[in-house]
């Protein structure tokens, strides 16, 4: 079967996941019966799916026919029969709990014709177990949404021990049809990737309290504003529920060994139902105004034990090939919305660093979950789990980057994608870097003679800094100072660039990502596009060069006015402006873009790269400008571009400039 032959798929259970299931796979064009034991449940699931659809219109994310059509294509039925007799595909979202899920399984291999295939959105049993039950073992996977499914990109696709790869392949094209990232999980190993890296980093987080060296509040402050993760450890396991993520423990504890033994605070808190956010109380109280995470507390040393331990789960992972280190980064960034994968954040703090504090906490306590994997310090030994290799030549040439994408799709046009759509393609200091390395490589590049800068995905040029990892320098007053001066010159490099530089901006367009479209040369916006800097609104000035860029383009007025309202802008208004230069309806943006880019990268470049130099030169000293495009204007009438440009003239054809 193909992805293109699934026409109606059946969602067991009208829970929260299982409504987003149905929601997210009516929005994608497919029937969907929706089903649940009874009426009252089933048409509750629907009602949420109408409230999202609504929610969604209002945001603009669709139409109002959309959200109308999708709707009309979710059924929702109490009758088990009627639910998946003509399912092509069945994702079961009933409660965790392997009988009820059996005995589902049990009744749908009765009723679900012989070519349908069942996915388990489980997010902690075995798909192999529950796979033996059917008669199709071969044709049964997971499929795990992540929590809300609308909203979360990834989709973790798990391979039971009889799973055919066909059916792998199958269920990987219809995440990608409903819009999600799917990730392979090759093994069916407890809690698969995302949580088995997260629960391991919670219990961690406990232990090291239960030990006495660490408060609370000092591991949450390392968490989220050291690591830069988007939660701190307890307050992710509030939020989670501290039962959810104990039971997932447990699980792991019986199948993976002691490695994975519950910390005994975790105990007490389930023992004493203070569960997290949903009863009230965990580690925080939320009667008293929950987490409230000091940003100084942290410290090197807890940083490196959380990151040892996830490191470690890596380790075991890549070794029992399960998944390799990128599928896990990648899992780990959609599924949890870390800024960078755990992988590469081993990698970048040193992996036998990480293996000898694993071994003094060994040493020290003689626990098993200190035990450092082999695989752990082979990764080391081969110079990490990316084997060093994050600078070797990527298919185009030497452009491999983890932030952004490097293209050349033709016509001399170098195309560079911000590429962090789990963040809005969001600006970390990583990505700052990557990107003044490119247009530097790209502006030595011979095949290139314009960019294109576009984001990845239909929601966002760019969303701006990234608010939680500049968080993470703690609000360090020097650091965020050399923070802003890195945007400057970065964006500076852009402005710079003897090449024409087109932005091509679909979506939102705000703080950072704007001050960086600013140094483009020409800007082609979608019609859904939104604009602005709102940078006051959190207390901040646009410090990218917003202050002092945008005004060149927009005037001081016009730029004041968008930068003091902290407003949102539409793509219309801002053509209105002078910012955006040609608004496109969305379907014909990307061709548009292009072509403009190619346009410019057909002209001649040696008189493009005065003429920018020149106006650059200009911007503050008429005279220095001036001087520049005289001085420019001499050079130009020895090149063999201008021969071409006034031989192409006067034979009515179209010159091939080569920049000599
Ligand atoms: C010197 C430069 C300074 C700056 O640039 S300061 C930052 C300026 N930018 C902003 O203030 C924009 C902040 N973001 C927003 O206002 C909204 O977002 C949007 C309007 C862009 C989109 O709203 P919606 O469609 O409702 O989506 P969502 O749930 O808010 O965002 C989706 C995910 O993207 C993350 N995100 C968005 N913007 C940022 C950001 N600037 N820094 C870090 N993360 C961001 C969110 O948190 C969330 O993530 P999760 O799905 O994990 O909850």
């Amino acid at each position: 079967m193909e992805v293109d032959n699934i026409n109606t798929i059946a969602v067991l259970g009208a829970g929260n996941m299982g409504h987003g299931i149905a929601e997210v796979a009516a929005l994608a064009g497919y029937e969907v019966n929706l089903r649940d034991i009874k009426d009252e449940f089933v048409q509750n699931g629907y009602d949420q799916i109408e409230w999202s659809l609504d929610k969604l219109a209002e945001k603009d994310q669709i139409s109002d026919e959309e959200a109308d059509a999708a709707l009309d294509r979710v059924t929702p039925i109490v009758d088990f029969e009627e639910a998946v007799e003509d399912a092509d595909f069945v994702v079961e979202a009933v409660p965790e709990k392997m009988d009820i899920k059996k005995d589902v399984y049990g009744e749908l291999e009765e009723y679900a014709p012989d070519h349908t295939i069942f996915a388990t959105n489980t997010s902690s049993l075995s798909v192999t177990e529950l796979s033996e039950v059917t008669e199709r073992p071969e044709r049964f996977c997971g499929m795990h949404f992540f929590n809300p499914p609308v909203r979360m990109q990834l989709v973790e696709v798990i391979s039971g021990e009889h799973t055919d790869d066909e059916v792998l392949d199958l269920t990987e094209d219809l995440a990608e049809a409903m819009g999600k990232t799917p990730v392979r999980v090759r093994k069916d190993s407890p809690g698969f990737i995302v949580n088995r890296i997260l629960v391991p980093l919670m219990n961690e987080a406990a232990w090291m309290v239960e030990s006495g060296d660490y408060t609370v509040a000092e591991v949450d402050s390392a968490t989220k504003f050291d690591m830069g993760l988007p939660m701190g450890s307890f307050e992710l396991a509030d939020q989670v529920g501290i039962d959810v993520g104990y039971h997932v423990l447990d699980y792991m504890n019986d199948v993976l060994g002691e490695a994975y033994e519950p910390c005994p605070l975790l105990v007490e808190k389930v023992e004493a139902e203070k569960l997290g956010k949903k009863t009230g109380e965990g580690f925080y109280d939320y009667d008293e105004g929950g987490a409230d995470i000091p940003t100084d507390a942290g410290s090197e040393d807890a940083v490196r034990r959380l990151q040892a331990v996830m490191a470690n789960e890596v380790a075991k992972l890549v070794a029992n090939d399960v998944a390799d280190p990128d599928a896990i980064d990648e899992a780990v960034m959609l599924g949890a919305g870390f800024p960078e994968g755990p992988a590469k954040m081993a990698d970048d703090a040193g992996l036998d660093a990480l293996a000898d504090t694993l071994n003094e906490l060994h040493d020290e306590t003689g626990a098993a979950r200190y035990e450092a994997s082999d695989y752990l310090r082979e990764a080391a030994a081969e110079g990490g789990f990316y084997g060093g290799d994050e600078e070797s030549e990527g298919e185009e040439g030497a452009y491999d980057y983890d932030n952004i994408r490097v293209e050349k799709p033709g016509e001399m046009v170098g195309k560079v994608v911000l590429d962090r759509p789990h963040r809005m393609n969001t600006v970390s200091e990583e990505l700052l870097d990557e990107l003044g390395e490119a247009v530097e490589a790209l502006t030595e590049d011979d095949d290139v003679r314009a960019l294109l800068l576009v984001g990845e995905g239909d929601k966002a040029f760019s969303a701006g800094a990234d608010v939680q990892s500049m968080a993470a320098g703690g609000g360090d007053p020097i650091q965020a100072v050399e923070l802003s001066k890195k945007g400057q010159d970065t964006f500076g490099k852009l402005e710079a660039c003897p090449m024409p530089v087109v932005a091509g901006i679909d979506g939102y367009c705000l703080g950072g990502g704007m001050e960086m479209a600013t140094c483009a040369d020409m800007r082609v916006a979608s019609d859904r596009s939104e604009f602005g800097q709102p940078e006051h609104d959190l207390g901040l000035l646009p410090g990218w060069g917003g202050t002092q860029r945008l005004k060149h383009i927009v005037g001081e007025g016009r730029a004041k006015e968008i930068i003091f309202t902290a407003d949102r802008f539409e793509a219309e208004t801002m053509e209105d402006y002078g910012f955006v230069n040609e608004v496109v309806e969305v379907p014909a943006f990307e061709d548009r873009a292009f072509e403009l880019a190619a346009d410019l990268a057909a002209g001649p470049p040696i008189a493009q790269k005065y003429t920018k130099r020149a106006m650059l030169a200009g911007r503050d000293d008429t005279d220095a400008g001036l001087e520049v495009e005289s001085q420019a204007f001499g050079h130009l009438m020895n090149t063999d571009d201008l021969m071409e440009g006034i031989t192409a003239f006067m034979g009515d054809g179209e010159p091939e400039f080569e920049g000599k």
